[in-house]
């Protein structure tokens, strides 16, 4: 049975006599869980979870030896699993322990990967400091990555020859970067592929064998996940490429294999053999090392193997429950022997934390370290809400991950497909056609229905339409396609905040700690002449010397302004990078600027840094090809005068080792502080350019990243801002509202023609045909909703009536688009209305604008708190329309609310 709960008090943990001798025990009680899906079969599992008595009562869980030292980490508050417990009675109550069998897994949904466990048993200090640092550009890397994809590549059945020509192709940019030349590289995988050749052709002589490439595995049970990188007759085969000259394999690489064991037994596997393949060994001369040369060395895994790599994923995930830093004494690794040591003496120094190795250099100035400390909690935070992600995989049904959209399910699937290399494409037929946050380009989970338990592997979408295509290693028969949560996006903000910290030039954190005041340069020269504002945002960029800030409300020719800017830079010789939170910002700000370089520099000076399904179509020709001749990609990428890239992409390694003049960040009140300074770090001085009367950064967490550092540097250093006033986009009524609210009443009509824009301008379009509630471009219709929360089918029908009114004074459906405040009524509102018409949340309307907008508040009875959660949301929404706005709403609820009793007033005008 197993035993799962909330820790609900303080641990006892002592020494007994027993008939075996001393023992000793942790008495932990703990408030069993009452979820019923608690009981499904774990591994190991022999069924049933303890439902005690009406599932919420204190019980008692008696941890027993090594156990206890799970137990010293166990706060009131923490998940437990115990697993094949027995179950004891104690003066009346029913009480738990651990048996031989048991394992005892703290916080089990907190997936610690396989690296992290790897890290932390060479030392916890090492795990710590990679989280800070990243995995940074360097041969052994590359060359490591590059020999393991090829291990895969020959699994697949792929030639030899051929897959190391085409993966260092693939590689062309890295290579380059690091000065390598291909003759050199193939040479050397050649050499390490040689080991793995002959294993496999050991393997191939028996009959019942069965192995398969790279794969990912999560145990909900143990709480760990990772990618291990063959399995052979169910077992762990895990690649190094370096040297073991030992019989038996290194210690750190049997505790990696063991985790794949555990991870393996989830998936209904019995292993006990692991198998580790040293590449190195077999490219060794006989006659200069003397040991074990044979490459492939297999172990034995016991039952304490096993059980000692759970408590180091115990250790981890208690640490990172507890927001704590490691010191490195927790092991008893040597610091002296460490090639990490000096990096951990710095490291330790400048942020004046406790380590075995010690500490050199002066600490960062108090408030450095107080900021350090604030934002290591917030995106540390950030990183458990993204395992929480994880969790909901198996703790949500399908259907409850659909209603989510992070799942399509009931996919049919239709054909598999072999592609070169030995990958497969997959297709399948989208039954259901429903809503979800799956794009082109993401990777996800495909499985055959469940992402956890049953076949699944990490796939990239290339079409998804009524007909899905993926491609992934191995050919799953899938029928539903899973968000894969990943945390590279939080691996990459806890890096660029470390980087600005501790490499961030003096001057730099003085101004972004308000100890200076930003400095100018006069400029005399006039860049743009219609338009005052938008002219001084081009000055300050240009003139900066630090930093400047360009607030944009809606509609003011942000995009513009970027471009004229960067044109003024590159001009003056400049190397600018050209970074914005999204993709589409990105490509828009790309496309605008290509524009103002027409004449100013060659095309190829300026190079789009992404993958191919993230960028836009046309901006293709820009992308920056990573396969190829390593000298000629780089040369590519260092001739390259602008460089364009989003701000996750900035954090990349290949974009880490490039610098720029000045950075230029588009959406900046949509970036978290450490999001934005992935994009600044890589500049001498920087513009951002954005509105905090927007939406705010996306993130899962409520902390201290939720606040843009735009925001933030608005307020500190306001000599550095500038707003621009005019718009190009409203009807003069229909900005009133958003210019009172949110702009002080500052924002105007950019020209007359704007001001008086109307339906009446578009061809074919009549307003007359329109009923006369609607014929003013903004206009209330009052709706007494159904009084469900989240949805509201009458506002739902009212709105599919509208835009028939709209479509018969002359409208195109594409012209119109409908903003709700919850995906439920965007789900309903979709039914009701025709597909060409666009409906979606604010948040996806972001950055767009159309000629009629219809926004449904779905708000009935009394309202409770603001439906849009946020006013910002508010502000985007009434600020989408050129022509037209109708609100559709409750008046009765609405009034309840000042904001939106105000908006009523003006409305209703
Ligand atoms: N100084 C100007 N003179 C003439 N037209 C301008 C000027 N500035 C901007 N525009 C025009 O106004 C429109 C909106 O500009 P732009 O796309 O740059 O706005 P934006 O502020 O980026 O919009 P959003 O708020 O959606 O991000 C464009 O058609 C652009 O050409």
């Amino acid at each position: 049975m197993h035993v799962r709960g909330t820790v609900a008090g303080e641990v006892d943990v002592r020494s007994v006599a027993t008939s075996y001798g001393e023992s000793e025990l942790a008495e932990v009680p703990l408030r069993p869980a009452d979820d019923a899906r608690n009981g499904e079969s774990p591994a190991r599992g022999d069924g049933g979870t303890a439902t005690v008595a009406d599932g919420r009562e204190t019980t008692t869980v008696t941890l027993w030896n090594k156990w206890t030292e799970s137990a010293e980490l166990l706060e009131p508050g923490m998940e437990l699993l115990v697993t094949n417990a027995k179950e004891e009675e104690y003066q009346g109550e029913t009480q738990y322990a651990t048996t031989g069998d048991s394992y005892v897994v703290v916080e089990p949904s907190f997936l610690v990967s396989v690296t992290s466990i790897r890290n932390w048993v060479e030392c916890p200090r090492l795990y710590y400091l990679n989280k800070l640092s990243g995995v940074p550009l360097n041969y052994p890397v590359v060359k490591g990555t590059l020999v393991h994809e090829v291990f895969g590549d020959l699994l697949r059945g792929r030639d030899l020859e051929e897959s190391i020509e085409a993966r260092v192709e693939e590689r062309g940019l890295q290579l380059g970067l690091l000065g390598e030349t291909p003759a050199a590289v193939k040479e050397e995988i050649r050499e390490n592929a040689t080991a793995i050749e002959g294993w496999l052709e050991q393997g191939r002589l028996t009959e019942e064998d069965s192995w398969r490439s790279e794969q990912l595995l999560i145990s909900e049970t143990f709480g760990i996940r990772g990618r291990a990188d063959a399995v052979r007759r169910g077992a762990p085969v895990e690649l190094k490429t370096g040297k073991n000259l030992k019989k038996e394999p290194r210690f750190k690489d049997k505790v990696q294999a063991a985790c794949y064991a555990l991870l393996l037994e989830e998936h209904g596997g019995d292993v006990d053999i692991g198998t580790l393949l040293y590449t190195k060994n077999s490219a060794l001369d006989r006659n200069e090392e003397t040991g074990d040369l044979t490459p492939a060395k297999e172990f034995t895994m016991g039952d304490g193997l096993l059980k000692y790599v759970v408590r180091l994923r115990n250790e981890i995930a208690a640490m990172e429950t507890a927001g704590d830093i490691p010191t490195g004494y927790e092991a008893d690794a040597k610091c002296e022997y460490c090639f990490e040591q000096d990096t951990c003496m710095v490291v330790s120094g400048r942020l004046d934390q406790e380590s075995k190795a010690g500490q050199i250099g002066q600490s960062l100035p108090d408030e450095e370290l107080e900021y350090f400390d604030r934002f290591y909690r917030a995106i540390e935070d950030e990183r458990r809400e993204v395992h929480r992600e994880y969790a909901k995989l198996w703790e949500q049904t399908a259907e409850e991950r659909a209603d989510d959209d992070r799942a399509l399910i009931d996919l049919e699937f239709l054909e598999k497909r072999p592609l070169e290399g030995g990958r497969w494409e997959l297709r399948a037929h989208n039954t259901g056609g429903a809503n979800s946050k799956l794009r082109e380009g993401d990777l996800v989970l495909a499985s055959d229905g469940d992402p956890v338990r049953g076949s699944s592997e990490l796939a990239r979408i290339e079409r998804l339409d009524d007909e899905i295509v993926i491609t992934a290693d191995e050919p799953v028969e899938v029928t539903r396609l899973d968000v894969y949560p990943s945390e590279l996006t939080t691996d990459r903000l806890l890096v660029a905040m470390h980087d600005a910290l501790l490499k961030g030039d003096d001057r730099r954190k003085e101004i972004l700690f308000g100890r200076a005041k930003p400095a100018f340069d006069t400029i005399e020269e006039t860049f743009i002449d219609n338009n005052d504002r938008q002219n001084e945002a081009v000055t300050k960029a240009v003139g900066a010397t630090d930093c400047a800030l360009i607030h944009g409300p809606p509609g003011t020719g942000k995009t513009y302004t970027i471009a004229r800017a960067i044109r003024a830079m590159v001009e003056r010789g400049e190397r600018v990078l050209l970074s914005a939170f999204t993709n589409r910002a990105v490509d828009n700000a790309l496309e605008a600027l290509l524009e103002q370089l027409e004449d100013v520099i060659d095309e190829d000076r300026v190079v789009r840094v992404g993958s191919e399904s993230g960028i836009r179509d046309d901006m293709e020709p820009y992308r920056l090809e990573r396969a190829g001749d390593p000298e000629d990609r780089v040369a590519t990428l260092q001739n390259a005068q602008v460089v364009a890239a989003t701000t996750s992409t900035c954090g990349s390694r290949v974009m880490k080792e490039q610098a720029f003049d000045v950075a230029l960040v588009d959406e900046a009140a949509q970036l978290t502080e450490p999001g934005t300074c992935a994009a600044i770090n890589l500049a001498e001085r920087f513009v951002l350019v954005g509105d905090h009367e927007q939406l705010p950064p996306v993130v899962r967490a409520e902390n201290d990243l939720t606040e843009s550092l735009f925001e933030r540097l608005v307020d500190l250093h306001p000599e550095a801002g500038v707003m621009l006033d005019r718009q190009y986009r409203m009807n003069q009524r229909i900005q009133a509202f958003a210019s009172n609210e949110f702009y002080d009443g500052q924002l105007r009509p950019a020209t007359p023609d704007v001001a008086a824009r109307t339906l009446d301008d578009l061809e074919g379009v009549s307003r007359d045909r329109l009923p006369e509630s609607l014929q003013d471009p903004v206009s209330f219709v009052d709706v007494e909703g159904d009084r469900s929360q989240y949805t509201d089918s009458a506002e739902a029908a009212r709105i599919a009536a509208l835009i028939e009114a709209y479509e018969a004074a002359g409208l195109e459906r594409s012209e119109i688009g409908v903003i709700a405040p919850f995906r439920a009524q965007v789900s309903e509102i979709s039914t009701h209305v025709p597909d060409d018409v666009a409906v979606d949340t604010v948040d996806r309307f972001q950055g767009s604008s159309q000629e009629v907008i219809v926004v449904s508040f779905t708000a009935t009875g009394s309202l409770e708190g603001p439906i849009f959660e946020d006013y910002r949301r508010i502000n985007v929404a009434l600020t989408r329309p050129k022509r037209a706005l109708v609100l559709v709403g409750d008046a009765a609820a609405l009034a309840s609310d000042p904001v939106y009793e105000r908006m009523l007033e003006w409305a209703r005008r």
